[in-house]
């Protein structure tokens, strides 16, 4: 410690006798530009001759570094929980892998000792964000250790990899070279060439089945970690194999390319890369595509082919244009669908605007319709955010801005919405029943669940997905449904006439789940049945526990069912449906 003390005195004096140099020379050139006096008045006191400037003391340490305050449910807070869970089982404690982070970042010659190879790491577990985890010996402290994140990596596995970045209790590393693979590796099965390098897949090399295993044990631990006391009373049904999506591959009607640009533009900027962001710093790898942040990427084999063809158009087009651009941007590609009679010959006035070809017409790819010889759909590529596309779902048509929230996976919707309809039920018997739609967006789970309920309420907090919701139930003939536009706890003001043993709920909130404020209100109007569809187990989770056992009617509730969807094959992502019901 005394040395490293020694060190940062050492880079304190060099910048001080910068700071002195640069004092001294602001005196003389003042100096130099005062007029010299030549005949002062009598009656006026001599100038006083200016005394030079204290110089300023450099700020030591040069980088601080502040650890933000996470939510439990996001990656980084889940991980701290995974890293808690396998340090208890080692018996070790946070001491023996923390990381002095100011130390490493205003010592010279730290990083380097932090940001190296090392061999031989032995994955033992996978994290909820699809990594692999390890121990490494710590670089300073041979006695204690470092905790490896190590990508496209499985429990088994013994890899060399590069450390790149650290953090108080884990550090980042890129995987180099498989040195022993686990059975469940398949590199033969990896499809795209980008895999490995960019960061939107992790589960390529594994066959679907272990994709599906791998996402039912995220939700497993995610109850483990967020609803503990539930756990704990056994009061949680096991959870339900992950339902596979009908596509593994071009599936997703959304992607997002993007590009980076320097904050000034020379105009002869060579062509920055155009995809998604590339995973880790692997600068030693010599194949293509590694060095930057974004991976430069021409096909996304996960997207759907229009979405693909809309791709090709815009990059062949963003090679022409690069240049005009001022600063980094987004490429949006949304396919849209219409229907039109299978004879149909004016296409292009039908299908509106969209991505175009080489020749400037609008890119189109005809399906088939529901087995109907009559209709055909003819898929496009949207690029405006504000133009409005169309999804058609379970016989229901939806449309939405291109710019808004829809689900990405169009193959697994149908799936997902009648499981939500059946475990929506209260009883057969013909009696009026109601459902309510929390977080209900343009209205997909509100428009298809609305037959067999006497009337459905929406609740959804951008305006413009309710004028959506309320045009897609006109469209689709749905008579009993009405949107109210607020935050999700708007909604009770105006159910208190309804009889809640009749009412089921939806909700299905954002990535951060829902607030106590909701909760409380949802648990005091006692429905019979929730049906809680979720992006983030976790947070998912966390409500769960919190409206079961905090709340003053939590009590009377079970948990009837938890099932994972594959919305997202090939990634870590896994969406989540609990199902709650009165006792
Ligand atoms: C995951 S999306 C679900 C949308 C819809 N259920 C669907 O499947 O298309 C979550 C929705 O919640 C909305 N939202 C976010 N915070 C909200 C709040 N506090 N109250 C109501 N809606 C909210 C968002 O605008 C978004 O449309």
């Amino acid at each position: 410690m005394e040395q490293e003390n020694a060190i940062v005195e050492a880079v304190a004096t060099v910048i001080q006798g910068a700071e002195n140099k640069r004092a001294l020379s602001t005196t003389a050139s003042g100096s130099e530009a005062t007029t010299p006096e030549t005949a002062s008045p009598a009656h006026k006191k001599p100038r006083q001759q200016r005394q030079p400037k204290t110089p300023r003391q450099p700020k030591t340490p040069r980088y601080k570094y502040k650890i933000k305050a996470i939510d439990p449910s996001t990656p980084m807070g889940v991980l701290k929980l995974e890293i808690d869970e396998i340090l208890e089982e080692r018996k070790l404690t946070r001491e023996q892998i923390f990381n002095d982070m100011k130390m490493i970042l205003n010592i010279e010659g730290k990083r380097e000792i932090y940001h190296r190879p090392v061999q031989n790491v032995e994955i033992l577990s996978l994290t909820s964000n699809g990594d692999g985890l390890g121990f490494i010996v710590h670089p300073e402290r041979p006695e204690d250790f470092q905790v490896c994140l190590v990508p496209f990596a499985y429990p088994g596995d013994i890899v060399d990899v590069y450390v790149f970045k650290t953090h108080p209790h884990h550090v980042e590393s890129d995987l180099v070279k498989v040195i022993k693979a686990n059975d469940l590796r398949k590199d033969e099965l990896v499809r795209c060439r980008y895999f490995g390098k960019c960061s939107g897949c992790q589960y390529q090399n594994l066959d679907y089945n272990t994709q599906l295993q791998f996402k039912k044990s995220t939700i497993v631990n995610a109850y483990k970690f967020f609803a503990p006391s539930l756990v704990a009373e056994a009061q949680l049904p096991e959870i339900s194999a992950t339902e596979p999506s009908p596509l593994q591959y071009g599936y997703r009607t959304k992607l997002t390319p993007h590009f980076n640009l320097p904050k000034k533009v020379p105009a002869d900027l060579p062509k920055p890369p155009l995809g998604f962001g590339s995973k880790g710093r692997p600068k030693w790898r010599e194949t293509a595509g590694g060095e930057k942040s974004v991976v430069d990427i021409e096909e996304c084999i996960i997207g759907t082919a229009i979405v693909n063809k809309g791709m090709s158009n815009e990059r062949r087009r963003y090679d022409q244009e690069f240049r005009k651009y001022k600063r980094a941007a987004t490429i949006l590609l949304r396919e849209n669908s219409t229907l039109i009679e299978s004879d149909s010959t004016d296409l292009n006035e039908k299908v509106g605007d969209g991505s175009r070809d080489v020749d400037g017409e609008v890119s189109k790819i005809k399906v088939e319709f529901e087995n109907n010889e009559k209709a055909i759909l003819v898929k496009t590529c949207v690029t405006d955010s504000k133009q409005i596309v169309q999804e058609y779902i379970g016989g229901n048509v939806f449309e939405f801005s291109a710019g808004e929230f829809f689900q990405n996976n169009n193959a697994i919707l149908p799936i997902v919405t009648s499981y939500v309809k059946q475990n929506l039920k209260i009883d057969d018997e013909p009696k009026e029943n109601f459902l309510v739609d929390a977080y209900c967006g343009s209205g997909l789970f509100s428009i298809s669940c609305s037959d067999g309920v006497s009337k459905v309420f929406g609740v959804e907090i951008s305006a413009d997905s309710v004028r959506f919701a309320e045009r897609n139930a006109a469209k689709n003939n749905i008579l009993n449904a009405k949107f109210i536009h607020g935050k999700a706890e708007k909604i009770f003001g105006d159910l208190s006439e309804l009889p809640k043993e009749r009412t089921s709920v939806i909700l299905d909130p954002p990535r951060k789940g829902c607030d106590d404020v909701f909760l409380n209100q949802l648990a005091e109007f006692n429905p019979a049945r929730i049906v809680y569809i979720s992006c983030n187990v976790h947070s998912q989770a966390r409500d769960v526990e919190y409206f079961l056992t905090k709340t003053e009617a939590g009590k009377l509730y079970k948990v009837e069912s938890i099932k994972g969807f594959d919305f997202f094959p090939q990634t870590h992502h896994v969406e989540t449906i609990a199902v709650l019901s009165l006792k």
